[in-house]
């Protein structure tokens, strides 16, 4: 258990000690150490692997009525602390506290309703082509899974993993990111009290070098549910397969948000704010390329520039921040680099552009707006994963679709319109896993599928019903007289 903020790994129903310990710091005060987290080495990872197996074979059969009800009781905890929580989500990721709250919440309900879940399990029986023959087709868990999560959703995105892994009947290695193991850590510890047999929920914490290459390559593990960025993604792909082990993938995005000349400027303009920089840009659904029509073009660059002048960047527990701070010093390079890029490219600088000093020491980045760019530019391209977007002027509708599909990525795609022929029309022709109309690019629910195409996500979609295409094996039965 914790020890004068000490937090160690969740192992077959036992707290154990970590090989080694990484402070987890606060983005938004450099002198804020939140506690000592454990790490894990090659022997800890696999002893959180075999409790899993030896776990798997009751909890696979087990009755749906307490799993539904330990799930339940994780979702009732959540919500009840998710101020408390939120806290400390806002304290090691640097999301400001009302989204961090929210976050907490969309964890809360993804419990429960995979809490629901396990109470509506179905299969199919139907006539066999054979007289006399009949046909069961059922879903069976899939076995041990191996959970590989991000940083910027310390708690949601282990929550939608996790949930439906249980609810399936699977049990469960989570290794969070290590700049983020708090509310992983909070999230096993609740998830310890609610009534899941030893083995059947483990957590290790650690590098994804060392935990995460192990989880990824042990023939123990039946799956990997990975989300971050593609470089890594594409190489879990690679080592999964070739041991045939089953692989789902959530990774990066270049998501167009188009404005179009008949849109609602103050409309587009708050949506375009909220998907280009709020919680920080730090979304895989964030939109950094705003692809705009002709007619519209300069009003909405100016009411842009307006508005950011509005937008105050803090520290994220502080009330009145818009923007808390960047993750860390590696991501604060990385949109300093493109900041860079964008200006020895020739985009206009419109807004923005460097750090931003605050009361405490932390990696506070302006929001940052660049316009007259190119769709070949770099900035256009490639994923940023900060609060660094540009704007590209082109000349009507179709041109801004053509544009927004022109990418390796397909995520979220976003319009603003008052126009429904254009709306329908893009719902059809975007090449992306979710289309947002009139609304801004990231936030979505948390009971229907969530996921990409092209270079985004690799594998069954997550979230909603749909889960269960990962996290479950379907069965055949013929039944004779
Ligand atoms: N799609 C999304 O939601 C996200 C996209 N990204 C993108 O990725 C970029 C880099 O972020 P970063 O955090 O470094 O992303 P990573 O892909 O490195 O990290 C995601 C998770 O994978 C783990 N991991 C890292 N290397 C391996 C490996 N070889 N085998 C198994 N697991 C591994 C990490 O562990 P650990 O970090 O503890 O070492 C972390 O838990 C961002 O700038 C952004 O572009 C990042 C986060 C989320
Ligand atoms: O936009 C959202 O609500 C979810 C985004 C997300 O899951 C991510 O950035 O990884």
């Amino acid at each position: 258990m914790a020890d004068s903020k000490r937090f160690d790994h969740y192992i077959n129903g036992q707290w154990v000690a970590g090989a080694d310990y990484c402070a987890n710091i606060n983005p938004s005060d450099l002198s804020d150490v939140i506690g000592e987290y454990a790490k894990a080495d090659a022997a800890q990872v696999n002893a959180a692997i075999d409790a899993a197996r030896a776990a798997f074979p009751a909890w696979s059969t087990s009755g749906i009525q307490a799993r539904h009800d330990a799930l339940d009781k994780v979702g009732s905890e959540i919500l009840a602390r998710r101020e408390e929580l939120g806290q400390l989500l806002a304290r090691e990721e640097g999301k400001t506290l009302p989204e961090a709250i929210g976050e907490v919440t969309r964890a809360g309900n993804i419990f429960k309703f995979f809490a629901g879940e396990c109470l509506r399990l179905s299969g199919d029986y139907v006539p066999s082509v054979r007289p006399g023959v009949n046909v069961e087709v059922t879903r069976e868990a899939l076995g041990v899974i191996g959970l590989i999560t991000p940083w910027n959703f310390p708690i949601a995105i282990p929550a939608w993993k996790i949930a439906p892994a249980l609810a399936y009947g699977n049990c469960v290695v989570i290794k969070p990111a290590e700049l983020v193991p708090g509310c992983a850590w909070a999230l096993a510890e609740i998830i310890s009290r609610a009534g899941f047999p030893a083995g059947v929920f483990n957590l290790v914490m650690g590098s994804g070098r060392v935990v995460g290459d192990v989880l990824v390559n042990s023939p123990k593990v039946d799956g990997i549910s990975f989300t971050g960025s593609v470089g890594v993604g594409r190489q879990i792909a690679v080592n999964c397969v070739s041991r045939q082990a089953k692989v789902q993938l959530e990774m990066g995005g270049k998501n167009p948000q188009i404005i179009l000349d008949d849109a609602d400027l103050k409309q587009a303009v708050e949506l375009a704010v909220q998907s280009a920089f709020y919680s920080t840009g730090q979304r895989c659904t964030a939109s950094s390329r705003l692809i705009v029509t002709a007619g519209i073009h300069d009003k909405f660059v100016a009411a842009m520039a307006e508005r950011m002048q509005s937008i105050k960047v803090g520290h994220a527990l502080k009330a009145g921040t818009d923007i808390g701070p960047v993750v860390s010093e590696a991501q604060l390079n990385q949109d300093l680099k493109y900041i860079d890029i964008g200006q020895s490219e020739g985009a206009r600088l419109v807004s923005g552009g460097g750090v931003v000093t605050c009361d405490t020491e932390g990696y506070f980045l302006a929001p940052t707006l660049f316009a007259d760019s190119e769709a070949s530019m770099r900035i256009s391209r490639e994923e940023i994963f900060g609060p660094v977007a540009n704007i590209v002027r082109v000349a009507d509708y179709e041109a801004a679709l053509a544009m927004a599909n022109d990418t390796e990525f397909g995520l979220s795609a976003g319009i603003a319109t008052t126009s429904l022929k254009y709306a329908n029309h893009f719902k059809r022709h975007s090449q992306a896993g979710m289309v947002m109309v009139n609304l801004p690019t990231a936030g979505v629910d948390y009971h229907v599928p969530f996921g990409g195409r092209k270079g985004s996500s690799y594998g069954s979609r997550e979230q909603g019903r749909y889960a269960q295409e990962f996290y479950t094996v379907v069965k055949t039965s013929y039944i004779g007289s």
